[in-house]
């Protein structure tokens, strides 16, 4: 067949694809009415889990579950905001990882607001100025945020979802010959977790300036002549800086899991879940493992275990953020939370995704 015959073929699916896309929303715009009289949470993850996970086992065709993925997040994400147009704030500044794991789950279509800290994401969320907030928590290389585990002992927001990125840093600059670079912007924990690339290439002569983002380090590297940035992919495209390379990371498993913050949410089960609490455990010897040992003795799985000094003030000395496997509604996590209920406090079931 000719190239025109094959497009043509192409075109009426795609004529197709958008009319059923219309005809989608259509329903979608019913579903947000009923919600709204009812006063019903839009965003409803384990609903999309269970057509993404449906559509995975029904598929014949060419498309891998990650393709379907990538196709539906970005259908919902307008359906959502056909319902309600929410506001979602994120840890920037724009072109952060931050920014690049809240687009992946809210899409092209929301509206975003960029902040300079994690705390003014929490009190945004709090103070109804954004719907959804979404921070990182922990790095695999670098271990848990822990402005974030604190802040969500201070705040009263729920976990709604998890969102892991791999994280992939970019070498960009104007510059065309390497010689010619004098000055190499970026987060010091980029730098660390470049350090072969930037040994490989580069003399001791370059000097290393550590600034507060990756996006930062753009800027300067745009305005500045002999300098480059290492950055998030997303950051150098928009401000158009070329990239000279990409992913310079030293390990190829750097990972960042962010969470979606919302207020006075809770997710129905979806089969496939995570509980995450933080539990504030007497001051005595074995407080802490005769707790961990009733998940144990009721076949739960612990993903996560962190110790947080309690601030001043409190009763306690140590704060443990938990995660684990399963919803709180479970029969077997309510038999082992119930005599904990003034020690614990529930942050969030949701689907588990790491
Ligand atoms: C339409 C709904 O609202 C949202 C959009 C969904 C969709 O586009 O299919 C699914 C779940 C919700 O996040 C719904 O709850 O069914």
């Amino acid at each position: 067949m000719a190239l025109e015959e094959y497009r043509k073929q192409i075109d009426d699916l795609d004529n197709r694809i958008l009319d059923l896309l219309a005809q989608r929303m259509e329903v979608v715009k019913q579903v947000g009415d009923l919600k709204r009289k009812t006063k019903a949470t839009i965003y409803r993850p384990e609903r999309e889990k269970a057509i993404i996970d449906r559509l995975d086992k029904m598929n014949k065709g060419l498309l891998n579950r990650a393709a379907i993925e990538a196709i539906f997040l970005e259908i919902f994400a307008v359906a959502r905001n056909l319902e309600l147009p929410e506001r979602v704030a994120y840890l920037g500044p724009e072109g952060s990882f931050t920014h690049q794991a809240a687009e992946s789950r809210y899409g092209a279509m929301s509206t975003y607001t960029s902040l300079n800290s994690i705390e003014a994401v929490f009190e945004t969320v709090k103070s109804d100025r954004a719907r959804f907030g979404v921070v990182p928590i922990e790095n695999n290389q670098e271990g848990v945020v822990q402005e974030t585990i604190d802040l969500l002992g201070r705040y009263d927001l729920n976990i709604i979802a998890e969102l892991p990125l791999a994280i992939h840093f970019a070498f960009a600059t104007e510059e065309e010959n390497l010689k010619s670079i004098k000055k190499i912007y970026s987060k010091d924990i980029a730098f660390r977790q470049c350090s072969a690339f930037i040994e490989d290439h580069f003399d001791k002569g370059v000097e290393l300036v550590p600034v507060n983002s990756t996006s930062t380090a753009v800027k300067i590297a745009k305005e500045e002549k002999g300098a480059a940035a290492i950055c998030a992919h997303i950051a150098a495209k928009e401000y158009d800086l070329p990239i000279l390379f990409e992913n310079i990371e030293d390990s190829g498993e750097n990972s960042t899991r962010f969470i979606i913050l919302c207020k006075g949410h809770f997710n129905e089960p979806s089969n496939n879940d995570k509980t995450s609490i933080l539990a504030r455990l007497e001051d005595k010897p074995g407080a802490l493992v005769t707790f961990l040992q009733e998940f144990h003795k009721a076949k739960i799985n612990l993903c996560k275990v962190e110790s947080r000094p309690a601030k001043e003030g409190s009763n306690f000395k140590y704060i443990f953020y938990i995660d684990f496997d399963g919803h709180f509604n479970d029969r077997r996590v309510q038999k082992v939370v119930k005599n904990y209920w003034h020690n614990i406090k529930w942050l969030g079931s949701y689907v588990k995704l790491v």
